[in-house]
């Protein structure tokens, strides 16, 4: 049998930041792949619903660029689907969903939802209206129960709010993972190397992501298999003339190295303090010391 026609057990949702409880649907997609001889997925939408359907963007936690890389690498599935969503597909009935798109188009075989999943023109689908048809199309349909940490169930709203007030442990914890930045390393304006002897890597923060507060953070650095330690600024940097567009930019503790062009990925563990406009490049230097400090202590705990 051809790949693609294989049966699916696909899990439902839009997963940003492949939270605890996206991982408790997805890792239910492998097992009921394995018991079904068939290939598991998880079905998600190319762009946010509410997006769409309200009209505001959904400031993300994972990239567009990497959802793919990133559902994959910690749900296990071994695919992701993206439909896109329009217009067209915000007014689908429910039913039509489920019949039409996810077992005439992807063979779902089994399907796997949260109890709180709404999906069809309205959100009227539900988990009850999901197991009625899926019985009756004689398929599997799992509904997962909430995951939840410190009573609070986990979901990528209360995560985004967590990253918003710069609470990056508690938002790790919700997460199962550090909240993450990543991309391709750019130039800067090369003042960090010659003004500060401060050498830093500067990525470009994707517009529609959740971004913390504007600081410096205790961050580890991933590159090429290897992980650094880094000191790392979220902003405009306005102590030299505000670039306008906020960069975050890593200063690797115990590393030389050019990393142009490479792909890293950054994590961030805990807010240090605030970005500031500081009176001097001396001034800047010496709270960078400190921050180089705070950020080994951090990390030799
Ligand atoms: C740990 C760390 C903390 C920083 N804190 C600030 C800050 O509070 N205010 C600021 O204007 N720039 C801050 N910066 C950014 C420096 O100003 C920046 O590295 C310098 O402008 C070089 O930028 P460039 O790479 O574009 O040349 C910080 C950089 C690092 C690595
Ligand atoms: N804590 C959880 N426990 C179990 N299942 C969950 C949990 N959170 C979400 N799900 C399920 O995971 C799938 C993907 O979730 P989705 O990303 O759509 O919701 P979410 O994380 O709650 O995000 P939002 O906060 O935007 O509603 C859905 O089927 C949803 O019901």
């Amino acid at each position: 049998m051809q790949e693609f026609q294989k049966p699916r057990a696909i899990a439902l949702g839009y997963f940003d930041g492949v939270h605890l409880g996206h991982r408790a649907l997805m890792e239910r997609a492998v097992e009921r792949a394995r018991q079904i001889g068939g290939v598991s997925a998880v079905c998600t939408f190319d762009v946010h619903p509410d997006s769409v359907v309200l009209g505001r963007q959904v400031p993300l936690i994972t990239a567009d660029a990497y959802r793919r890389e990133e559902i994959k690498k910690l749900g296990g599935v071994d695919e992701v689907i993206f439909i896109h969503f329009d217009e067209k597909m915000q007014h689908m009935d429910w039913r039509d969903f489920i019949h039409k798109v996810l077992i005439e188009q992807f063979h779902a075989a089994w399907i796997i939802s949260g109890r709180n999943n709404r999906f069809g023109y309205k959100g009227r689908g539900n988990a009850a209206g999901m197991a009625e048809e899926c019985e009756k199309a004689g398929i599997g349909y799992d509904c997962v129960d909430d995951v939840k940490m410190d009573g609070i169930v986990v979901s990528s709203t209360y995560i985004r709010q967590l990253i918003s007030q710069g609470d990056m442990e508690t938002a790790a914890r919700f997460l199962g993972h550090p909240y993450t930045v990543t991309g391709v390393v750019e130039h800067g304006r090369k003042v960090g190397t010659s003004v500060l002897g401060v050498p830093t890597v500067n990525l470009r923060l994707p517009g529609e992501m959740a971004l913390p507060p504007y600081g410096v953070y205790a961050t580890r650095v991933l590159v090429g298999g290897e992980s650094h330690i880094a000191a790392t600024n979220i902003g405009v940097k306005p102590t030299f003339l505000d670039s306008g567009t906020p960069t975050i930019e890593p200063h690797l503790l115990d590393f030389a190295g050019d990393l142009y062009g490479r792909m890293i990925h950054v994590e961030l563990h805990k807010f240090l303090r605030p970005e500031k406009q500081f009176a001097s490049a001396e001034e800047l230097r010496a709270a960078i010391e400190e921050n180089v400090r705070q950020t080994r202590a951090y990390f030799a705990e």
